[in-house]
Order: C-alpha cells, then structure tokens, then sequence
C-alpha cells in the first residue's frame, strides 16, 4: 500500500495528494502532456541530466536568492504560469493563486481561460509602484476583433503585461484527456467571456476543443471551427501583423509565450516584444519538441541580453530553477505544481509550492557556493555524458 503523506515537503509529494483529490479526468487534463508524452518527460528528464559543479570555501552565510524584472524586485526568481480553469482544481481557484501571489509578492499570469474574471482576480492584487506585476495572457482569436474587448479590459483592471501564447495555432493531442473528456461543471464558466458579445467563439467550451481534437480529417476538424463560429486559437497569427496590430491596440508590454527556436528569438527581438517566454507549453503541444531546458541556451545566446528571457517547462525543483537561470532565464516559471498545491489547499498550498522551491533553490545556491542569483553561471554546470563517463562542460 502507498504510504500516505503527512506533511508534504516536496512538488511530487503535493501531486501525489492532488491526484488523490481530483477527478480523474480532472487530473488527467491537467497532468498530460500530447501524444505520447515524449515532450513532457523530455522536460524533466533533460533537467536530470545537468549536474551543478559545487565551488566550495565561499561564504554563503547569507544567500540572497532575491531578482529584478522590469525594475521590480522580487524575493526569488520563481513565478506562477498561466493555466486554465484552476476552480476545477479548487473552489476559490484564480483567487487563491492571485491571493497566495499577492502575499509572497510572486509575479502571476492569468489565463484569459480563467474561471474567475480578469476583474476579480486584479482586485485581490492592487497595484503598487514596486510590487510585483500581474500579467494577462492572451488566445488571440481566430478574429482577432473579437479579442480587443479584452486586451481593453485587461488594461483598465491594471494589467501591465499581455502575454501571447503562440504556440498554439490550435490544440496539441491530448490522448487522455480525449479518453476521459474534461467538460466544466454548469456552476463554472470562462468568466472572461461571460455576458460579453454574444459569439459562439466566446462561449468557448472545453467540448468544442474535444470535437476538434476527434475529427477524423482535418477538413472536418476545419468545420467543428467553423460552425462555432471561429476558434479560440487563432491559427494565422504572424510577426508583422499581428505585432503591430497588438501594438495599436495597447500600450501594455507585449510578452510572447511559446518560443522555442534560436530564429525566433531572434524575430522577437527584431520585432520589439518586450519578453519572450522559452515554452513547448508543458510538453501539451508537439510532442517532437525539445525539452525547454534544452533549448533555453541558444535562444539566450541568440538574444544577447536584448530582452528578458522568461522560462518554464517541467520545473519541479529549486535546482531546476537554478539550471534555468544558469543557462540564460531572468525568471522561472510553474505550471502544474501551481494546480497541484492548489488542489491540495487552496492558497495554503499554492503559498507552500512556492516555498518550497525558494528553499530548495536557497539551499542548492548555497551547496553550489553562490550567494546570490547574479552569480548563477552556466560555468557552474556540467552534463552527464551519455555514453562514458564523467561530465562535459556546458
Ligand atoms: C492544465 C494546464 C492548463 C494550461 N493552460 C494554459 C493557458 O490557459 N494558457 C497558456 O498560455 N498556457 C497554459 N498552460 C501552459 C502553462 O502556462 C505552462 O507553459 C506549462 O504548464 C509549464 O510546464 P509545467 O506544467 O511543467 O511547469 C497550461 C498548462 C496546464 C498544465
Ligand atoms: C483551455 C486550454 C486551451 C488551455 C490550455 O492552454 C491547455 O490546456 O494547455
């Protein structure tokens, strides 16, 4: 029998509790990845094989694991990824994400599939020149008219960031979550799209998503869209237009979700976008990708410090997080441990994912010898050979 866990001191010991709370299709929805799920073990497996080259005789009596983004400082570099729904996970859901951010002053993207309004949730985070900004990320829809409503709203609650995810021309294939279908409670809705312009687009429901990925031929797939009116997912987004239709449509930093390739974060930068975030979106997408760890060095290189490289992808511990900096991420970001504490305790538990990683990540900065996150090298690094022995340098 498994043991059960008291007081969970790890992110797998908090999953593990979370699975034990969540529906089944709950848990499935919000542990897969696509396909075969080579993408999403691919991002844990890649951190596993990074070792960290301890330096030793340095004084880390005091580490100072604190950060700065866009002149805001925060007490570590760890923030929570946008993800959708989270009332399925808990009945307070965005709330206890955005009160549990608020008290740690962690910086937070909401989903624009958020089961709690834009509004709400910037309610319970009020603006302070110094405290940590809240995001909103953004599915630009198939029209994109359809999506200025809420880049507006977005604004006028106080966002100071709009993040797109581009990763997503449309769904990747979701195996067990088409095997146990995800369909939202009546007592739940996408709160940002309720009561506003009547368009099927925007009474998007997760069903719609399940036609889609069940289509037998793309052609079908194309009239599921079609008769709801046009999807979520925009699939025709590209640099110039899109960019400068976003520009004209606010002043709030534009960030790009979803950058995995070196030329890409080159045309980010070309382009103007304030921030990219290295992302295959949790391994939900192409399962063929590389794990965002693995990517996150050439893109670094190939933006030479020009903007902000956000990061997330299979972050489970402090250490992942110091691998992430150490090879080019300004900051670290958390999807699922997000789900898993929320699940486990509503903000108690989200408040306690984050702790645990800023613990972790103290302590391996000061195993490592490095008293604070300027410090944090890729020279600090070294990979496990595959075949052989011994570690080569990164
Ligand atoms: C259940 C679930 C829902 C998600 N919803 C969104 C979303 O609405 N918008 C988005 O840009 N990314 C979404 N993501 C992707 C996350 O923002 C993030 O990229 C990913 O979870 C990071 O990987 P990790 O879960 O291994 O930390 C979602 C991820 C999960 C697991
Ligand atoms: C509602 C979905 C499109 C949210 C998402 O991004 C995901 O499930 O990965």
């Amino acid at each position: 029998m498994a043991e059960t866990i008291v007081n969970p001191v790890t992110i797998d010991e908090l999953e593990s509790l979370a699975r034990q709370k969540l529906p089944k299709n709950v848990y499935d929805y919000y542990a897969s990845g696509a396909d075969d799920q080579k993408c999403l073990i691919r991002n844990r497996a890649a951190f596993d094989r990074i070792l960290i080259r301890p330096r030793v005789m340095v004084d880390v009596s005091k580490v100072d694991t604190s950060t700065r983004l866009f002149s805001v400082e925060y007490p570590f570099p760890i923030a929570f990824a946008p993800s959708a729904m989270q009332k399925l996970a808990h009945p307070q859901g965005e709330e206890s994400v955005a009160r549990a951010a608020q008290r740690l002053g962690v910086n937070m993207t909401i989903s624009s599939q958020s089961t709690t309004s834009l509004e709400d949730i910037a309610s319970l985070m009020p603006n302070t020149p110094d405290g940590p900004e809240r995001w909103f990320q953004l599915y630009v829809t198939e029209n994109s008219a359809l999506s200025t409503p809420l880049i507006k709203r977005a604004a006028n609650a106080g966002y100071t960031a709009l993040v797109i995810t581009v990763d997503t021309p449309l769904l990747g294939n979701r195996i067990n979550e088409r095997k146990t279908p995800l369909v939202l409670p009546s007592n739940l809705h996408l709160a940002n799209y309720k009561g506003s312009e009547k368009t099927k687009a925007d009474n998007y429901r997760p069903s719609q998503e399940r036609q889609l990925l069940d289509a037998p031929t793309a052609a079908q797939a194309k009239q599921v869209v079609r008769d709801a009116g046009g999807s979520i997912h925009s699939s025709s987004l590209t640099w110039t237009e899109t960019i400068s239709w976003l520009r004209s449509a606010t002043s709030m930093k534009i960030i790009l979700k979803g950058v995995m390739t070196e030329e890409d974060a080159e045309l980010a930068v070309k382009h103007g976008v304030d921030a990219i975030v290295v992302s295959n979106h949790g391994g939900r997408q192409l399962d063929s990708a590389p794990a965002t760890i693995e990517a996150l060095p050439s893109i670094a290189a190939a933006t030479k410090g020009q903007i902000p490289i956000l990061f997330d992808g299979g972050v489970r511990h402090g250490s992942d997080v110091f691998k992430a900096i150490a090879l080019g991420a300004d900051l670290v970001l958390v999807g699922r441990p997000v789900l898993w504490g929320l699940a486990y305790d509503g903000q108690i538990g989200v408040e306690l994912v984050a702790n645990i990683l800023e613990r972790e990540l103290s302590r391996t900065m000061a195993l490592a010898g490095i008293p604070n996150i300027r410090g944090i090298d890729k020279k600090f690094l070294g990979l496990r050979r595959r075949d052989g022995f011994g570690i080569a340098r990164l």
